[in-house]
């Protein structure tokens, strides 16, 4: 067994969860992180020459919700350590994207839905991404349409047509999820965490959990009997 496979094992056993946040410059991953670690400058934002690591501890059944959390008893056995890297977007920093995959188990696709003439840009680098990146082969994908808040942004299912997410579900053969937030409004992105962090709990542990089975609940089956990748759009 390598030594990076003893490091995610390990990480597992406590709990502990890498999640990429990556897309397009000026998209709103910064932001959204700042919102989902209740910073208070999160409006303070510059683009990230690099990236940014942060913990958050979350809960499946509150998310970043710490008032939630201190009034009702926190369920066992479902809270992790989020590993949170923010990566900077901009083009003349993407060739460095790769040597962040490692051990990855959740990527946070991050859109703006109000920049039109960059969804199609935003599409190619997501399937060269998605498609040719073996080390996310198996993480899980949610992709967050934000900036809802901005007038003439493009809605869920636009994003969802222009960016071909049924079409990469498939190819992938796993689920993708697609979730309209808005960072300023404050909304979705913690929905869309809970989605991730819950699909990553099936992936990794749903064989000594209570979670065993749900797996089915994200594939539909067809007329033959197939199981097929869903696209779950909130
Ligand atoms: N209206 C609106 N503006 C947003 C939203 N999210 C982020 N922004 C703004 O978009 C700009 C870019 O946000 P960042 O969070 O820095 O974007 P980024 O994806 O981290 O950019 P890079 O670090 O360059 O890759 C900032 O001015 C944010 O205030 C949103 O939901 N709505
Ligand atoms: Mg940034």
């Amino acid at each position: 067994m390598g030594l990076l496979t003893i490091i995610r094992k390990s990480n597992h056993k406590e709990r502990q969860l890498r999640i990429l946040f990556l897309g397009l410059d000026n998209s709103g991953k910064s932001t959204i992180v700042k919102r989902l670690l209740n910073a208070p400058d999160w409006q303070e934002q510059s683009p990230t020459l690099g990236f940014e690591i942060h913990s958050l501890p979350f809960d499946l059944a509150h998310g970043n919700d710490e008032t939630a959390k201190s009034q009702q008893a926190v369920r066992r056995g479902r809270q992790f350590t989020l590993n949170l890297w923010d990566i900077g977007g901009q083009r003349t920093l993407r060739p460095y994207w790769r040597n962040y995959f490692e051990r990855t188990d959740g990527l946070v696709w991050v859109v703006d839905s109000h920049d039109a003439a960059r969804l199609a840009e935003c599409r190619e680098e997501l399937w060269s991404l998605v498609v040719a990146e073996e080390r996310l082969a198996s993480a899980s994908l949610l992709v967050l349409a934000n900036k809802q808040d901005v007038p003439g942004a493009k809605g869920l299912e636009e994003v969802r047509r222009t960016l071909r997410l049924d079409e990469l579900a498939k190819q992938r053969g796993a689920t993708v999820k697609v979730m309209a937030c808005s960072a300023v409004r404050g909304d979705g992105y913690n929905e869309g965490m809970k989605w991730l962090v819950g699909d990553c709990e099936r992936r990794l542990y749903w064989g000594s959990s209570t979670m065993q089975g749900t797996v089915a609940v994200k594939a539909v089956n067809d007329e033959a009997g197939n199981t097929a990748p869903t696209i779950a759009a909130a």
